[in-house]
């Protein structure tokens, strides 16, 4: 037989053979190669999912739904699936190993971003790790955050201090609330960083440090509102609760904060004197208008409540631990004498340390870190993370957990005194400040003046509850609502020790 038809019937045979055998192919590849299942989690009921089971305090509700379902947990809520990391074992896997799949960012409908240039000017709100994301952090850290740049802000933070101070010592026997006025001393530590300005003041509320505050409580209020267009993007055209209107006018309303104060540096450029602030930096680079705002809104924003509410949080644990309140006055005698607390003193301070580490641990501000979104598909501990899945780390669950911490709802800096355990992302038991690429850019800003302004509230007054209200009226679980306490912020009577 001539040999081309020889290879032409062998051809034929084979192509034959693998027709046959594509069928069972296909079914061994379902068998065997099928990819794993979602993480387990609770039933989810037909058109709203898991929706009811979420509520007010959603970290607190899920961190019991962990309890049942493992801390590699999937919920439907409508038609977004939401997975939830609430061990550490879990957290280094979303934060670490899954880094580069997991690290965009779940962007909520009531943030506008119908503006196409939001990925593209925006740190919090960049989809994916793209390269201006990349340039901002670039940027915000050797600007403000590097060790040289916080360096030469030493003197401006202590500056902000001591205004509290002098304004406090005028409020002995007063009831003030301690949040608004570590708010107020931050928002300015930051609007002197950015514009060489103050923007905020102690007692009045200001034409723009109103507006600025306003703005940025709402923000977060919106951040922290579940949004039924995001769970039914069919409904978001009716914004049915109204948040997406009032977050389009709320970004709307930035530029108006500080748009005097662009306005005339642009107009004045050229006659600046030497001091160069971040809006210098920021025109200097030859970042346009809507470019500034957002950057400066969003540094406002994560930058302000979450260091206040620290400082709240752990004033609150003080008041009722009485024990470590003295332990922390007794080195502050030690160290700091009878001077002002310095920045210069706070690595000397361990006790100190440790209570900044304590209230973060119990009461980190951001007790689901912020929302990831899976860039691509992934499978994690066995299961599977479809792309687009909306990702939280529950670090108020792990904190909580007694396989995790001995006695974990007790307020114990003493835990941190012997122990090498650190916020900055390492330790996946205790990620306060989150970890991984996503990691708050803010860190070393944050980790200097929550203990510098706590420092100073303890070491230069003493404290007393309102009237007659005592410790034990302190209820910590009415307060789990852990971004705007507006209904309950925390009230006392300073007065200046002697
Ligand atoms: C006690 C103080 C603070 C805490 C506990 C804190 C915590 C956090 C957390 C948990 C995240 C989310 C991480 C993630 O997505 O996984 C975050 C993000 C961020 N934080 Fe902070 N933060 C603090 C202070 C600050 C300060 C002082 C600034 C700046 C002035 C700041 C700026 C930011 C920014 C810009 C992001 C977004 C990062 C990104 O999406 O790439 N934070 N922070």
């Amino acid at each position: 037989m001539d040999p081309d038809t020889v290879t032409a019937e062998i051809s034929t045979f084979s192509f034959l053979y693998a027709l046959l055998l594509l069928p069972f192919l296909v079914i061994l590849k379902h068998i065997f190669l099928k990819p794993p299942p979602l993480p387990p989690g609770p039933y989810p009921w037909p058109i709203i999912g898991n929706l009811l089971q979420m509520g007010k305090n959603p970290h607190a509700k899920l961190a019991n739904l962990a309890k049942l379902h493992g801390p590699l947990m999937s919920l439907r809520l409508g038609t977004q699936l939401m997975v939830v990391a609430s061990s550490p074992a879990a957290a280094m896997e979303a934060l670490k190993t899954h880094d580069r799949a997991l690290s965009g960012r779940y962007i909520s409908s009531s943030v506008p971003v119908k503006n196409p240039k939001l990925n593209h000017l925006s740190i919090v709100f960049a989809k994916d790790c793209n390269t201006n994301w990349k340039n901002l952090r670039a940027i915000c850290r050797m600007e403000l955050f590097s060790g040289k740049a916080m360096e030469s802000q030493v003197e401006l933070r202590e500056r902000k201090v001591t205004e509290l101070v002098e304004f406090l010592a005028t409020k002995e026997g007063e009831v003030v609330k301690v949040m608004d006025l570590v708010f107020t001393t931050i928002c300015n530590m930051l609007s002197n960083k950015f514009f060489s300005m103050d923007l905020c003041d102690f007692e009045d509320e200001g034409r723009v440090g109103g507006a600025l505050k306003d703005l940025i409580h709402k923000n977060a209020e919106f951040g922290a509102t579940p949004n039924l267009s995001d769970y039914y993007p069919i409904l978001g055209g009716l914004d049915i609760q109204g948040i997406n209107k009032k977050s389009k006018e709320m970004f709307e309303r930035i530029p108006t904060t500080w748009e005097d104060i662009l306005k005339e540096r642009r107009t004045q450029r050229s006659n600046r004197s030497s001091h160069r602030d971040f809006l210098e930096a920021l025109l200097e680079i030859g970042f346009e208008d809507d470019q500034i705002n957002q950057v400066i809104l969003e540094l406002f924003s994560a930058g302000a409540e979450t260091s206040s509410l620290t400082v709240e949080w752990a004033m609150a644990e003080l008041i009722r631990n009485q024990d470590a309140m003295d332990k922390l006055r007794g080195e502050l005698r030690q160290i700091v004498g009878e001077s002002p607390v310095r920045e210069s003193h706070l690595p000397h301070l361990p006790y100190l340390q440790a209570c900044v580490k304590e209230a973060l641990r119990l009461h980190p501000p951001a007790p689901l870190l912020l929302p990831h979104l899976a860039a691509e598909t992934c499978q994690v501990m066995g299961y599977t993370i479809p792309k687009d899945s909306q990702i939280f780390v529950n670090i108020w669950a792990m904190a909580r957990d007694p396989k995790i911490w001995d006695d974990p709802l007790s307020f114990k800096p003493e835990r941190f005194l012997d122990s090498k355990l650190d916020f900055k992302g390492n330790d996946f038991e205790y990620i306060p400040f989150g970890a991984g690429r996503r990691i708050c850019p803010g860190l070393a800003l944050g980790g200097r003046q929550v203990p510098l302004i706590l420092a100073t509230f303890v070491h230069l007054f003493g404290w007393s509850l309102p009237g007659n209200m005592d410790s034990a009226q302190l209820d910590m679980e009415e307060w789990l609502v852990i971004t705007l306490r507006k209904e309950q912020p925390l009230r006392l009577v300073p007065s200046v020790r002697k």
